[in-house]
């Protein structure tokens, strides 16, 4: 199988290749802990054999369930969710999409987010473009009591009903969430919908090859089997047995906890292609709710290169010394632009003549990398030989199971999330929720 690659020698000057070997022993324990389902927080370690247990009638389910949905000829389909709920299937989706699918003709519907925000001008705007289109939607969340999601649903659900019917509107609605548990599924078995499950030990931002993700991707017209076949091929090479000299996932673990420990504090994933900007924003949440506990953690950040050279490249070449940087390189691209010759050559760029336009943002992407490290930044390289759903499969599998030996290897539990319920905490006390009366008092003393 061809396979996405790791490259962790522009991290030499800082740590050294024997301490990187040196979590070997460690990390190999913690791999068999994972996928023997020992470790700290076991009741959530359903995503490590995940890929290799999705069945041929799971994955003919959700074909066949986006095939109705868009034999309904929609122009839109909504994913309500937040978190993990959401951010799998905008990741894979814009990565696969046309830059400009909203602006184009399209055979499958065009997928558009809710409940991820409670802002009133999205949600007014996005119910008025509604009034004006044909859609489905699916509603998502495992808790199945999410404010954010549950608030866009009541208002959607009102919106879809009154445009087509009620019986028609349960047709174009999807629920996913827990199997038995939670308002959401009350609600689906009360109104018919169609349903499929989140299993009870797969967490929010380690769902996507679940329902979560799959439906919203068959939706949007990508290919799901072979972005679950790129999983289940990075599932074998990761796992129990496989060795740290052969498990990348395992390495990229000990690479990211030893630059921790060497006081590089924050991780900057780069891409070099926007249509991975949301990639990154679900490692942010993989990462981040992941290890951020016990007053521990390296915090995620991410950038889209070369747009934010020119923002954040300053601060990263010579700013506070704690960062390290992960770059997304995708070694060939889907088109061919060439650079044209131009016989005023005013712009100086004729140098490029005949170039690949490609060949230039390789050039950005390693001279980069230098100048970076050159700067007291180490940086690591993962490589996808094509942004297809082979090698996405492959990487998202790579980085949930890093995730899980990154966390063990920094002592904290990766599959809970205590810490987000602070926030709700105080939101339901300001809004004076029933059974808030005590902490409504509490807060409002403080305001
Ligand atoms: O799918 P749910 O239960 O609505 O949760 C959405 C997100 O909220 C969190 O539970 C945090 O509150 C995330 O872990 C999760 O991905």
């Amino acid at each position: 199988m061809e396979r996405i690659s790791l490259n962790f020698d522009k991290t030499f000057d800082f740590i050294s290749k024997d301490s990187i070997f040196s979590y070997k022993e460690a990390i190999e324990n913690h791999n068999r802990a994972l996928f023997n389902k020992t470790g700290k927080g076991n009741d959530f370690l359903g995503w490590t054999n995940l890929p290799t247990s999705i069945s041929e009638a799971e994955l003919a389910d959700y074909e066949a369930t986006a095939a109705k949905l868009v034999s309904k000829d929609i122009d839109i389909f909504v994913v309500i969710g937040i978190g993990g709920s959401y951010l799998g299937s905008k990741a894979v989706v814009d990565a696969l999409s046309d830059s400009f699918a909203h602006l184009k003709t399209r055979k499958n519907p065009f997928i558009l987010f809710a409940g991820q925000n409670i802002s009133e001008d999205y949600l007014f705007e996005l119910r008025e473009l509604l009034k004006t289109k044909e859609y489905a939607m699916a509603v998502i969340s495992k808790s199945g009591t999410t404010t954010e999601p549950a608030l866009a649903f009541r208002l959607l659900k009102q919106d879809i009903e009154d445009k087509y019917g009620k019986a028609e509107a349960n047709e174009r609605i999807v629920a996913i969430t827990d199997a038995s548990k939670g308002a959401l599924r009350s609600l689906a078995t009360i109104e018919g919908y169609k349903t499929f499950v989140i299993p009870d030990d797969v967490g929010g931002r380690y769902s996507v090859l679940t329902p979560v993700g799959l439906l919203a991707i068959a939706v949007a017209g990508f290919d799901i089997r072979a972005l679950v076949q790129g999983a289940v091929d990075m599932e074998k090479a990761t796992g129990v047995d496989v060795p740290f000299e052969e498990n990348l996932s395992a390495q990229y673990a000990a690479v990211r906890n030893e630059l921790y420990k060497s006081g590089k504090k924050v991780e900057i994933l780069v891409n070099y292609n926007p249509k991975l900007h949301f990639f990154a924003e679900w490692w942010k949440q993989l990462y981040g709710e992941s290890e951020g506990k016990e007053s521990k953690g390296i915090f995620p950040a991410a950038v889209d290169f070369s747009s934010d050279l020119h923002s954040m490249g300053q601060y990263i070449q010579e700013g506070e010394r704690t960062l390290f940087e992960t770059v997304l390189s995708v070694a060939s691209p889907d088109r061919e632009v060439r650079i044209p010759t131009d016989t005023a050559d005013l712009d100086g760029l004729n140098f490029l003549a005949g170039k690949r336009v490609d060949e230039v943002n390789k050039m950005a992407e390693l001279g980069t990398m230098l100048a970076h490290v050159d700067g007291g930044v180490p940086n690591i390289q993962i490589v996808l030989p094509k942004l297809n759903e082979y090698f996405l499969g492959q990487l998202i599998q790579f980085f949930e199971v890093a995730c899980g030996l990154s966390g063990y290897t920094l002592g904290v539990n990766p599959f809970d999330q205590p810490g987000v319920e602070a926030y709700k905490k105080n939101m339901f006390a300001l809004l004076e929720k029933p059974g808030y009366e005590e902490a409504t008092k509490a807060i409002k003393k403080r305001l």
